[in-house]
């Protein structure tokens, strides 16, 4: 049993699809009434790891609860508590916001599927469209119905697989509201995501890569721990300096962000020299805090140099 302030305890959970690993000895810990970010490239293990946590999989090896239920062996306990948005869920498109939400209360089996309804209308700000097709619906609203679906039974646990998938940066800003008011009132969410701006939207974040964890906390922790020192330039032929310093020893991460170059390195003495070194060229070298996507890019670099 966890502590009662724990919704997600997960150690050294480890699956394999076909003889490989796709979740090699990943272990975290969620508060409960926190957003916490999984991140990390296609494939990395980030679905398999929720379906593990919500029951849906049973890990070949390690142990966890999830919302105080063992994840082996009390899994309709945890099924009955979760609410779980998968990538591709469903709604009947010739049903209205209200139909559909109804239509999904009957199926948990609620006593009163319309006032579920109502109540879920409501608390996901769909109340001026309820009675509007789901197929008439933007990607952004489908998503809310779909949010409004997953909260009908009550869970007191949220499963989000990247919800926002697709959506438009302010339909996915208001849906992100939506999830931080929800949490507010004591839910927990675990939502994947490939987007930095809703990584830094969670109070804490899990990046993972080859189904290893590699990064976890705070948005500020995870930046102080990479070690990272970063240079931000700009000026003239971007494009030849970066091929230069990908191939110098020193720099672990080049990525073009616009107008600008990010250089990053863990010795920050030896980046400093080879900023030095390139002072009185045609750009400017300016000391900056690392991104969080700065980091991961480290990290998804570093993985790709240990693969070759
Ligand atoms: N049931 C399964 N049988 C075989 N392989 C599987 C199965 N489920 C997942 N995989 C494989 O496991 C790996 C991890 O998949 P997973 O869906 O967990 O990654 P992900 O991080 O959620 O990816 P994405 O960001 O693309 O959704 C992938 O290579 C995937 O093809």
């Amino acid at each position: 049993m966890s502590a009662p302030n724990i919704a997600i305890v997960a150690e050294g959970l480890t699956k394999s699809f076909n003889g490989r690993k796709v979740v090699d000895n990943l272990s975290m810990r969620v508060e409960r009434g926190r957003i916490h970010g999984f991140l990390g490239p296609n494939g990395s293990g980030k679905t398999t790891t929720i379906r593990m946590i919500c029951g849906l999989l049973t890990p070949d090896s390690g142990h966890g609860s999830c919302l105080g239920y063992d994840i082996r062996t009390q899994q309709n306990a945890i099924k009955r508590k979760v609410g779980y948005m998968t990538q591709r869920f469903s709604l009947y498109a010739d049903l209205s916001i209200r139909e559909n939400l109804e239509f999904v209360a009957r199926i948990y089996g609620l006593d009163a599927p319309a006032a579920a309804a109502d109540a879920a209308i409501s608390r996901c700000g769909l109340s001026g469209r309820a009675e509007q097709l789901a197929g008439e619906l933007s990607g952004g609203w489908k998503q809310r119905l779909a949010l409004a679906a997953c909260i009908l039974p009550a869970p007191e646990l949220l499963l989000l697989d990247e919800p926002t998938a697709g959506v438009d940066p302010k339909a996915r800003r208001d849906f992100w509201d939506e999830i931080h008011r929800l949490a507010g009132e004591g839910l927990t969410v675990l939502v994947s995501t490939h987007y930095m701006d809703e990584a830094e939207r969670c109070h804490e974040i899990a990046y993972i890569a080859d189904g290893r964890l590699l990064a976890q906390g705070t948005t500020a922790e995870i930046i102080a721990r990479s070690g990272l020192s970063t240079y931000v330039v700009t000026g003239e032929g971007l494009g030849a300096l970066a091929a230069r310093l990908r191939a110098t020893e020193g720099v672990d991460m080049v990525a073009p962000f616009g107008m600008a170059l990010h250089v990053a390195g863990r010795d920050a003495e030896r980046l400093a020299e080879i900023a030095r070194g390139c002072a009185g060229g045609a750009q400017s070298w300016v000391r900056d805090e690392p991104s969080l996507e700065d980091v991961f890019i480290d990290l998804m670099t570093h993985v790709e140099k240990g693969r070759r």
